[in-house]
């Protein structure tokens, strides 16, 4: 099968039956036997033009002269996966033009071959420049988030994060750029099991991570492939995830340390990380996960460590002031890994967080409740909107019995990861995640 008919499957199975990328894709390149050049091809096509479905949509919109979401899906996933050759590829026109027609012929309906031909000679009469420039409003924020592919709600909640530079040299430019940008693949050397040094030599050239001591960057190919990985010495985890989890265990700590839970683990990146410290460290992790079976991963990555992992709600787990570490890795949108699922910022809603924002603030004071006095919290997300970070910090904070405490660990190795006491890393900045951390001390009940 040729690598647009792969691609074009991939993006129909995506929007019209809902399925996840970085899944279904995989597996139809394994099917199908392609390899290398090939199977790279296939990727960018079909991840390239699922990242950046909106702003096809609305450069084919305006080419078309009609709303596009009219058409039926399945010429619209044609439609764009033509636009995207043209306007972010180096594929001639001619080409990109011919193949999508004779795509649109087989896989369509040889009915609206004509009407493809049509509006992509259109798309193809000027650049992704010229486009943006032609559906600018003056807005910003839009004009931005179509430059860049985003929602604009995505934008405006980043930007109400990052702030705007009077100077007009912001961040949110880079930041949602970095999101089109696949992530490298980081793999954590689990403390006490493998040398950094060992793990690099075995990826054969992998770079140790900038900021985090376990990080290996792997340089290329699947890291299933790697030995430490496959039996548990090693595992996938971005950088921005291993340093939030050690930040906890590295945070100064008065009195008893050997109580340490997990109260959102699954699928168990954390958990591995902090159960491989709590092992050399005499300590002992309980990692809650309400999903039977992410929890069943969790004890999968916790296998030989000093880890009980518990099916439930972490909102009613354990025995208040119990504990000495807690970390609560909070259920969130996930808007700071946006470029690990190349559709998932189209399908994700503003109003997602309607339900998720009550359960994040009720997880952390759960988290506080089950901390002993001077326990250390830390409070995490894979997100950097201010209503999950730090805004559901204040509003915990507010019911008194807690302190904030600067994470100096991280934030004296990770140059500009501080924002005020909080922590928010940042992929354009630091090639991790988006992801935030507060640390809080339990001073007493509320
Ligand atoms: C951001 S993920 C945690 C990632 C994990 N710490 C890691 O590093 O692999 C949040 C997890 O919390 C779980 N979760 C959601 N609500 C929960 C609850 N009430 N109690 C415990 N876990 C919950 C979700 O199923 C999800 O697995």
């Amino acid at each position: 099968m040729n690598p647009r008919r792969i691609a074009f499957d991939a993006i129909s199975a995506v929007t019209a039956d809902n399925a996840y990328a970085n899944i279904v894709l995989p597996r139809m390149i394994n099917e199908t036997g392609h390899t290398g050049r090939d199977a790279a091809l296939i990727t960018e096509l079909t991840y390239g033009t699922l990242r950046s479905l909106g702003t096809l949509e609305q450069i084919l919109a305006a080419a078309s002269g009609r709303d596009v979401r009219e058409l039926q899906q399945d010429l619209l996933d044609a439609l764009c996966l033509g636009a995207y050759q043209l306007l972010y590829m180096r594929i001639p026109p001619h080409a990109a033009v011919a193949t999508t027609v004779s795509l649109v012929k087989a896989a369509v309906s040889p009915r609206v071959s004509g009407l493809a031909n049509a509006v992509l000679r259109k798309v193809a009469a000027k650049d992704l420049d010229q486009w943006c420039e032609e559906l600018a409003t003056g807005d910003r924020l839009h004009d931005l988030s179509l430059r860049h592919a985003h929602p604009e709600w995505i934008s405006r909640e980043f930007e109400a994060v990052l702030g705007t530079a009077p100077d007009g040299a912001d961040e949110l430019a880079p930041a949602l750029a970095a999101d089109n940008v696949a992530p490298p693949v980081h793999l954590c050397a689990k403390p006490g099991r493998i040398t950094k040094g060992d793990l690099s030599r075995e990826t054969r050239g992998g770079l140790h991570g900038r900021f985090s001591p376990y990080a290996v960057y792997l340089p290329g190919g699947d890291p299933g492939r790697i030995r430490s990985v496959a039996t548990g010495l090693a595992h996938v985890q971005d950088e921005g995830s291993q340093l939030v989890a050690v930040a906890l265990a590295e945070a100064p700590l008065e009195g008893p340390d050997a109580a340490w839970v997990d109260l959102c683990a699954g699928p168990g990146g954390k958990t591995g990380l902090l159960g491989a410290i709590a092992a050399q460290r005499g300590a002992h992790l309980d990692a809650v996960e309400v999903q039977p079976h992410r929890a069943e991963l969790v004890a999968k990555a916790a296998k030989g460590l000093p880890v009980t992992v518990h099916t439930g709600d972490g909102r009613l787990f354990g025995e208040p002031d119990s504990a000495d570490r807690v970390l609560v890795d909070a259920p969130c949108s996930g808007l700071g890994a946006l470029r690990r699922r190349p559709e998932a910022r189209w399908r994700k809603q503003r109003s997602d967080l309607d339900a998720l924002v009550p359960l994040q603030r009720e997880l952390l004071a759960a988290g506080l409740r089950l901390a002993r006095e001077g326990g250390l919290v830390a409070y995490v997300t894979c997100s950097p909107v201010l209503d999950e970070t730090s805004e559901a910090v204040e509003s915990v904070l507010k019911a008194g019995g807690a302190e904030l405490v600067r994470p100096d660990w991280l934030i004296d190795r990770v140059p500009d990861s501080a924002r005020g006491d909080f922590v928010q890393l940042w992929p354009h900045r630091h090639g991790t995640d988006a992801m935030f951390m507060a640390l809080l001390r339990k001073t007493g009940n509320r």
